[in-house]
């Protein structure tokens, strides 16, 4: 039995204050919870973050890194600083550093390695965007996506990445997958993964939708079969909101 997993993605919000009054109302408004929690607040608030959250069962990602162990890269942060504030679950791939810099694959397939190596889990994301949806592309997009980032991996690293199928198209913008929608995705990705390894990998893998859950549409999201839980953006930065999610996944 898989345990359902809710991540909030902060993306690039809340100053320090905002983070600390944030991370205080989630305190109080998600007393328990059946599914593993975390969130993901920008770098420079993580490793406060993580300080804040000790001893709590919600936990703390990193929304990126870089696949170099350190060295001359202006501006990023590698896995072994992550870890040394306490911080082993990073989100790699989301559509927004796919769009806006430039991530492909090819380099996706670098992190993920960089990820692994120092121990860490991977929330990776991916997703097809309006155009490729409407043309009837969608699953040929998301099995390359998959196969070029994830499909080198021995079979043992597997129980270390979550997916994160997130349609661009519902991204932000209010339209929400159909529950419908969402679990057929979820279950051809587990069918392809099933293929390319085993049905026991494909059945282990936690794979969460993401792309404007709210506290409205997520119990019927999540009740589908192969839907393992969220990665909520917008919803993320309200706490009730958050918590009516975090409710909704048992
Ligand atoms: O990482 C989260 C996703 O981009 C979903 O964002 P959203 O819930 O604001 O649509």
């Amino acid at each position: 039995m898989r345990r359902k997993i809710v991540a909030g993605n902060w993306k690039m919000n809340k100053n320090r204050e905002e983070t600390a009054q944030l991370i205080s109302e989630l305190k109080t408004a998600i007393k328990k919870s059946d599914a593993e929690v975390i969130i993901a607040p920008t770098f420079v608030n993580l490793a406060e973050s993580a300080g804040k959250l000790k001893g709590s069962f919600i936990q703390v990602a990193a929304q990126n890194m870089h696949f170099a162990e350190s060295g001359a890269y202006t501006g990023e942060i590698s896995a072994d600083m992550l870890k040394s504030i306490g911080v082993s679950t990073v989100i790699l791939g989301h559509s927004e550093r796919r769009a806006y810099f430039g991530e492909d694959d090819s380099l996706l397939a670098k992190k993920v390695d960089a990820a692994l190596k120092a121990g860490m889990r991977i929330i990776f994301c991916f997703g097809e965007e309006l155009e490729q949806r409407k043309s009837g592309e969608h699953f040929k997009v998301v099995e390359s996506q998959l196969k070029n980032a994830l499909f080198h991996l021995k079979a043992a690293s597997w129980k270390h990445i979550v997916l994160a199928y997130e349609p661009v198209w519902a991204i932000g913008t209010g339209e929400t997958a159909s529950p419908e929608q969402a679990q057929e995705m979820h279950a051809f990705i587990r069918k392809t993964i099933a293929r390319t390894y085993s049905d026991d990998i494909a059945q282990g893998v936690t794979i969460l939708y993401g792309g404007s859950v709210k506290p409205g549409n997520a119990e019927e999201i999540f009740s589908k079969v192969d839907v393992d839980g969220g990665l909520i953006g917008g919803a993320s930065l309200v706490a009730a909101d958050f918590a009516a999610i975090v409710a909704a996944a048992r």
